[in-house]
């Protein structure tokens, strides 16, 4: 993808500022016993831009990934999140505050029906609150809204036909557009990935990227974490490559893949990713 406006002035160097950055991270250091996962000096996020987290295995991505979301506590650092403090405040109030993380389906969650998985992606909706649960009134037009909200959103990724099927059912490609619409449930601002391609076959490839695109068509920030190189190209408006716990490079995919460190560290890593060009040709 072209590199946008936004990032044209930029610098092509880990921690660059952005001009709109609707998320900054700052000194974020996780320990796992002796282990650094992450350490994290300076990290910025463009909104209303497509955002790549890659970077070879055990680099430190879902490990920053979950402390950007809440899910998990650093020892040292903060962040900010459009304009709100994230210090110490739990998943559920972070994707409240419109920073929402898709996940891979639970086992809990296969047991339950497309549409009732829909409607536990309402429940981190702004505004929800006790109140509407306790007055009948209340609660059923918002029973009538959620449904609503969760018809078009099954329509949408075209998923509403099964939207009785138990999650567990669904194929691969399936069950990531149903991770998809169920973050949007909750009507987010910025929409955490965490590896969308995986296990999708190709027919459902170019409907997932295109449903993405369209999120930020909408004027969302997506931030997704991807093995896939590939679509890694095609998508990100810019990538931000870690490689043991630190970032280690940042630019338009292009430029990062053919930068020296981030080709050394996913061959340190023994990594069998192919960063070149030529699958995109
Ligand atoms: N809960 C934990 N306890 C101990 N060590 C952990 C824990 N979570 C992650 N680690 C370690 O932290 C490092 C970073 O792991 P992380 O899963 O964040 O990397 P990653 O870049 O997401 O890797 P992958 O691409 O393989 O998913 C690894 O060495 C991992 O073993």
């Amino acid at each position: 993808m072209a590199e946008t406006t936004a990032f044209a002035s930029v610098a092509h160097e880990p921690g660059a500022a952005k001009p709109d950055a609707i998320l900054v991270a700052d000194g974020v250091v996780r320990r796992f016993g002796g282990l650094t996962a992450v350490n994290v000096n300076h990290f910025e996020v463009q909104r209303n831009s497509i955002t790549a987290l890659i970077g070879p295995n055990g680099a430190g991505k879902s490990t920053f990934f979950n402390l950007l979301t809440g899910f998990d506590m650093a020892q040292e650092g903060e962040g900010v999140f459009n304009g709100k403090p994230l210090k110490g405040m739990p998943s559920a109030k972070v994707a409240r505050a419109g920073m929402v993380r898709t996940f891979q389906l639970t086992k809990a969650l296969s047991r339950m029906t497309v549409i009732e998985n829909m409607r536990l992606g309402a429940q981190e909706q702004p505004g929800e609150n006790i109140l509407t649960a306790f007055v009948p009134p209340l609660w059923s037009a918002r029973e009538r809204q959620i449904t609503e909200q969760a018809h078009e959103l099954l329509h949408r990724f075209k998923l509403y036909e099964k939207k009785d099927d138990y999650a567990g059912s669904l194929s691969g490609g399936q069950r990531k557009l149903l991770e998809m619409a169920r973050a949007l449930m909750s009507k987010p601002t910025m929409v955490m990935l965490d590896e969308p391609m995986a296990g999708v076959n190709p027919a459902l490839t170019e409907s997932l990227l295109d449903h993405i695109v369209e999120l930020k068509e909408e004027g969302m920030t997506v931030l997704f974490v991807e093995h896939d190189m590939h679509m890694v190209r095609r998508i990100s408006d810019w990538v931000v490559v870690m490689a043991e716990g630190q970032i280690i490079a940042e630019g338009p995919a292009g430029t990062v893949m053919s930068n020296q460190a981030v080709q050394d560290a996913y061959l340190g890593a023994h990594h069998d990713t192919d960063l070149s060009e030529e699958r995109d040709a």
